[in-house]
């Protein structure tokens, strides 16, 4: 389960029930993490990013904008669950491996190998602003800085053998040297000498999720990612490509296809009837200011559109690429090629398609359906609305599930790698 604070909708924290003055507060978080973890959700994947959204003055104004930094938050949550995974959110753009190692490696033993970490890349010049930068590292330098970044984390993770810390007070000797690896790892982006202060972490590596869709993004999962956020809004065939894409890419890699999952978004709006359900979207959609939807817009098309005319025909120039999420660049250049569309119906749209409006049996046909045929190995639940997303869908869809075999009663009471059916990796020194 993804989550950011208010919602997955750019105005969900307006929704009733909401409490977006609580957004700082912990028993907030350890709400949902118990309700998730009583749910049976294998993890729970906090969301996070560097910055204000202040490039447009909607964003300040209307965007829930504040939260917690993620590991004093999901550090505190090893208290308050015992079974479900705790995924932070990690630029490699802006962090530096070791600190990285140290904390996700922390996190894992905190919380006796639940510890997961979300790769991203950071596609904001607002963030480069952050960490002495006026523009944003290009896209595929961040791509690449993240796949040597992961190569340190990993290899400092390494740095001491299993067993190789046995303290004996007897004999005064606390580690044995011969089980210690000094990393020395010099690349592009980074020299870093190592060894990690930690101990090799209880599930060998946390589990490493990443999101992306671009080519780069791709090949980095490929690669390196054990499980992947996808674009679920896509028909079942191009889901289905999708989903064998990254597979064979794993395979590409000399890697196992199980070994790498592929996670599609879903973000439900249930209602009792498929009327009502559509009425509640529209309800949300009723709570975005226009202005904010096509600032929104601008974000990633990379142009200030707010000079446009809202309700004639919009045509755009897709040949200067983009530099923000591509994902969603290019997500709207397909869509262009196939219609034509006034800027008010394109973001409206692009806002709309994330979200599938439906009956819990409905959304459960849905998930069943691209769990049992190839395309999807799990999904990344992003509710429309918080609290009250996650307590329906896990009174009212988790049941049906639950009943067609598709979804386990309890989740086992093991480590996050046990839960998501993945094995532990060897050391690189074995
Ligand atoms: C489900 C999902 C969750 C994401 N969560 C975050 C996040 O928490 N922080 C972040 O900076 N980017 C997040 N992203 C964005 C991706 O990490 C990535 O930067 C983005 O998809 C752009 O990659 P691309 O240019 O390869 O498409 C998320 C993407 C998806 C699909």
């Amino acid at each position: 389960m993804v989550f950011y604070p208010g919602g997955e909708h750019l105005t969900s924290w307006r929704l009733p029930g909401g409490r977006p003055a609580d957004y700082v507060t912990f028993e907030y978080y350890e709400h949902f993490a118990r309700t998730a973890e009583r749910a049976g959700f294998a993890a729970l994947f906090y969301a996070d990013e560097l910055y204000v959204w202040d490039r447009f003055a909607s964003g300040v104004e209307h965007v829930a904008n504040v939260r917690p930094e993620p590991f004093g938050l999901l550090g505190a949550l090893t208290r308050s669950t015992e079974r479900i995974g705790l995924v932070a959110t990690v630029s490699t753009t802006y962090n530096e491996p070791f600190h990285t190692a140290r904390q996700v490696g922390s996190l894992d033993f905190l919380s006796s190998g639940r510890a997961g970490w979300n790769l991203v890349t950071s596609a904001s010049d607002e963030e480069a602003r952050n960490f002495g930068l006026e523009r944003n590292l290009d896209h595929a330098a961040r791509y690449r800085r993240g796949a040597e970044f992961v190569e340190v984390v990993t290899g400092l993770w390494d740095s001491w053998d299993d067993g190789a810390i046995r303290p004996d007070v007897a004999s005064g000797r606390y580690a044995d040297p011969a089980g210690l690896h000094v990393l020395g790892h010099e690349g592009e982006f980074f020299r870093v000498r190592g060894p990690l202060n930690l101990p090799r972490p209880p599930q060998g590596r946390p589990v490493l999720f990443q999101a992306g869709s671009s080519e780069d993004g791709r090949a980095l999962a490929g690669r390196y990612a054990e499980a992947v956020f996808v674009p679920g809004s896509a028909p079942l065939p191009g889901a289905q490509r999708l989903y064998e894409d990254y597979k064979q890419r794993a395979v590409a890699n000399g890697r196992a296809r199980e070994h790498l999952l592929v996670l599609p978004a879903l973000s439900p709006v249930l209602g009792e009837t498929p009327a009502r359900a559509l009425e509640k979207l529209e309800e949300i959609e009723a709570l975005t200011p226009d202005r904010l939807s096509l600032d929104w817009l601008s974000h990633h098309l990379g142009v200030d559109l707010s000079d446009r005319p809202l309700d004639e025909r919009f045509e755009f120039d897709f040949t200067g690429g983009s530099n923000q999420v591509q994902t969603v660049f290019e997500g709207v250049r397909k869509l262009m090629d196939r219609e034509r569309f006034t800027l008010r119906e394109l973001y409206r749209t692009m806002l709309r398609r994330r979200f599938l409006p439906g009956t819990p049996e409905q959304v459960a046909d849905w998930m069943t359906e691209r769990f049992t045929h190839g395309a999807a190995d799990g999904f990344t639940l992003a509710f429309s609305s918080l609290p009250a997303g996650l307590e329906e869908f896990a009174e009212t869809v988790v049941p049906l599930l639950v009943a067609r075999g598709v979804l386990a009663a309890e989740l086992p009471a093991a480590t996050l790698r046990e839960n998501l059916g993945l094995p532990v990796p060897p050391s690189r020194y074995r």
